[in-house]
C-alpha cells in the first residue's frame, strides 16, 4: 500500500521545567530530559518514511539547538496539544499530502524499526495511537490533518479510544516506554537508550 510522507512533530517541554516526577539531582534533570528529546528525535529522524521531523517547543534554547541541527521547529503558544494541532496546520503548507504524526520526546530506547512498524500499521487512512507501556498514556497519535485532534493528557489511551482512533497494536516496546519515573527509565536503560541519554545517565549518583 503507498505511504503518505509522515510528518513527525515533536512536542517538547522546556527541559528546565519538564520530567518533574523523575526523581533524581535537580541539577541533572534539565540534562537528561533533553537527552531524551535529543535520542527520540535522531530516531524518529533515521525512520524510513519520516520524511520530516519537526520540534514544537516554546524554549528559545531547544529551538536554537533543533535549528542548528537542521530540523524545522514551531512554536508552543497554545499548550501541548493546541500547539500539536497549529503545528501541523503550518506543516501542510509544506507537505500537503503529508500525515502528521505527534511523537512524545520521552522515548529515550526508541528504535526506528518500532516507528516504523507502527507507521506501517496505523497508515494513513484515519486516527490512530499507540498507547504507552502502562497502558494509560500514548506515546503516538497520529490523524489526516482534516482530523488531526491529539488529546495527551490524563488517561489518554481511554480518551483517544472514546474519540474513534485505532489503536495500533504490536509489541512496539521502545515505542512505548515513555519515561516519567526512575522505574521507567531502569525500563528504558534495560532495553538499550539513545547515546545521549546514556552520556546524560552516566552522570548520575
Ligand atoms: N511543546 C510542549 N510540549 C509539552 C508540553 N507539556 C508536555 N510536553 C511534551 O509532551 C510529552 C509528554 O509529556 P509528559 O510525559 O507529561 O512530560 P513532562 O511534561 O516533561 O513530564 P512531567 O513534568 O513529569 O509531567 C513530552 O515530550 C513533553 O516534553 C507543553 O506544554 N508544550
Ligand atoms: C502526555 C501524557 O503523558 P504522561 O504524562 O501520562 O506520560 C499522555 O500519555 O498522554
Amino acid at each position: 500500500m503507498k505511504r503518505p510522507p509522515f510528518v513527525v512533530l515533536v512536542p517538547v517541554k522546556s527541559p528546565a521545567l519538564g520530567k518533574s516526577r523523575l526523581q533524581v539531582p535537580d541539577h541533572l534533570r534539565p540534562g537528561l530530559a533533553a537527552a531524551f528529546a535529543r535520542d527520540t528525535v535522531a530516531a524518529a529522524r533515521r525512520t524510513p518514511g519520516v520524511a520530516e521531523v519537526v520540534v514544537v517547543t516554546a524554549d528559545p534554547e531547544v529551538t536554537a539547538h533543533a535549528r542548528r541541527h537542521g530540523l524545522a521547529t514551531e512554536p508552543d503558544a497554545h499548550g501541548l496539544n493546541g500547539s500539536l494541532v497549529a503545528a501541523a496546520r503550518s506543516t501542510r503548507l509544506r507537505h500537503p499530502d503529508g500525515l502528521p504524526v505527534a511523537l512524545c520526546a520521552d522515548l529515550p530506547c526508541l528504535r526506528p524499526a518500532d516507528l516504523a512498524a507502527a507507521l506501517d500499521e496505523g497508515g494513513a487512512d484515519g486516527s490512530w495511537f499507540v498507547a504507552d507501556a502502562d497502558g494509560h498514556g500514548t506515546t503516538t497519535y497520529a490523524a489526516p490533518y482534516d482530523a488531526f485532534a491529539p488529546q495527551f493528557g490524563v488517561e489518554s489511551r481511554a480518551v483517544h479510544l472514546a474519540a474513534g482512533a485505532l489503536e495500533v497494536t504490536g509489541d512496539l516496546a521502545t515505542l512505548r516506554r515513555d519515561v516519567d519515573d526512575e522505574h521507567a527509565l531502569a525500563a528504558a536503560l534495560r532495553l538499550g537508550v539513545g547515546a545521549f541519554t546514556a552520556d546524560a545517565v552516566a552522570l548520575l549518583p
